[in-house]
């Protein structure tokens, strides 16, 4: 007889655990643990990380089928909302950084670096405790995990939770409020953030006029750019720039892609397009200075720079809904020249059905914040196609890669 469903997934889940398990031993590394001594992420060769996945993918699917419909739902509807709120605290209060790795502390001493009541950190922690983010290794003496120790030492991941719990996460409840609201809506100031922050300016508005926040965003952009699929060097050695001489980087913020395309390629010269108030704080001592221009221009306004070879598009259109998107791109066209490339470097999402339901829920995830926070949307490439030709038909892609490693795609768009 053949096994069932969930023998299936378990066998796969031991032998998958099994080939990860014979890395770490091979290789003399420490099996995972919770200890505070763990490394924040260990990269691992293509084979073992498909076993890794392959483990995540099968218990993701076996603890639902084993849960079934009515415990699932339950599990879910308890245990997500309150998901985040030990996480967004240590994060909030710098509980992380408030005791050394090897040190312990208490309650008390957390609520007094915190400001706050006592018997409300007790429960704060017990959560932090029951989710593995704190260790307690005797009663009532707190320990760091492996998690807390990673947050107390990697650069600006701490920012990164707090915005994320305190943007994303707070709007996630208001989404269905808010296409209820605004069916349909794109506009940048209709959206679920806007209800959970009783405001009607965008998000990007509203950052602008509070410095700590508006650090706090960037901080934590840089941190989500630092990762390795993220790095500017993945368009740069994965595109034939040196065919062209003149690039425009458009929204190109303080130009980390074209500076390192005028050093890298001495025929190239480049403008960096932002908005004046990204534009004035950009560097100034760049080298070669008289190949960069620095250029404050809003992309809702006609193209200043004509007939360069390429205009670069990298991270700009995932943040705005089509209707905005179109307007970017028609703004583009009085400035193009026949042949003239437009490098779109974004995220280009797998269509339905292509990948596992446990890695589309990631795709979804990332969309729903999108939505969330701008109206905004991620792009499967019939998306893509289908913006392009709805603004014009002589948009034609070329080319649509993704170097290895990179989260992001290179769309390469030719003007006919
Ligand atoms: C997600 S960031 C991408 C920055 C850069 N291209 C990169 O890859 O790191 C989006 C950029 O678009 C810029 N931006 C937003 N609205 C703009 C507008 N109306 N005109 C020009 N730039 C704009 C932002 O200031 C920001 O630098």
């Amino acid at each position: 007889m053949a096994p069932s469903r969930i023998v299936e997934l378990a066998s796969s889940i031991e032998q998958n655990t099994r080939k990860v398990d014979d890395y770490f031993a091979a290789n003399a590394l420490p099996s995972p643990s919770f200890d505070p001594s763990t490394p924040p992420d260990l990269p691992l060769p293509p084979d073992i990380a498909q076993a890794k996945e392959a483990v995540l993918e099968a218990m993701d699917e076996l603890q639902a089928l084993l849960l079934g419909p009515m415990p699932k739902i339950f599990h879910d509807l308890i245990h997500t909302p309150t998901s985040l709120t030990s996480l967004h605290a240590i994060a909030r209060f710098k509980w992380a950084n408030s005791f050394g790795p090897t040190e312990t502390t208490t309650t008390s001493k957390l609520a007094e670096t915190a400001g706050l009541h006592k018997a409300d950190v007790d429960r704060l922690v017990r959560h932090a405790i029951s989710s593995r983010l704190l260790l307690e290794p005797s009663p009532g003496v707190i320990a760091h995990s492996a998690m807390s120790n990673t947050i107390s030492n990697v650069p600006l991941l701490r920012e990164w939770i707090e915005e994320t719990c305190e943007n994303m996460w707070s709007s996630a409840p208001r989404i269905v409020p808010a296409v209820e609201k605004w069916p349909g809506s794109e506009e940048p100031t209709e959206t679920a953030w806007n209800l959970a922050h009783h405001t009607s300016e965008n998000f990007f508005v509203s950052l602008g006029k509070d410095e700590a926040k508006a650090k706090r965003f960037a901080d934590s952009m840089s941190f989500f750019q630092s990762a390795p699929d993220m790095q500017t060097s993945l368009v740069i050695d994965n595109y034939d720039w040196s065919k062209y001489k003149t690039i425009v980087d458009v929204g190109g913020s303080h130009g980390l892609v074209a500076l390192e395309l005028v050093k890298r390629f001495p025929e190239i010269t480049a403008t960096v397009q932002d908005l004046p108030e990204v534009i004035s704080a950009a560097p100034t001592s760049v080298e070669p200075r008289e190949r960069v221009t620095f250029q404050a221009y809003n992309f809702f306004t006609e193209q200043p720079v004509k007939d360069a070879d390429v205009y670069l598009f990298r991270m700009i259109f995932h943040n705005w809904g089509d209707k905005y998107c179109l307007q970017i791109l028609q703004n583009l066209i009085p400035a193009l020249k026949k042949g003239a490339k437009i490098v779109i470097n974004d995220h280009v999402v797998p269509e339905p059905g292509v990948l596992s339901l446990y890695k589309d829920r990631s795709v979804r995830a990332f969309d729903l914040v999108m939505k969330q926070c701008f109206n905004a949307k991620e792009r499967s490439i019939s998306d893509w196609t289908a913006l392009l030709k709805k603004v014009d038909e002589r948009f034609d892609i070329v080319e649509v890669k993704r170097p290895q490693g990179s989260q992001l795609q290179i769309i390469d768009v030719v003007w006919k």
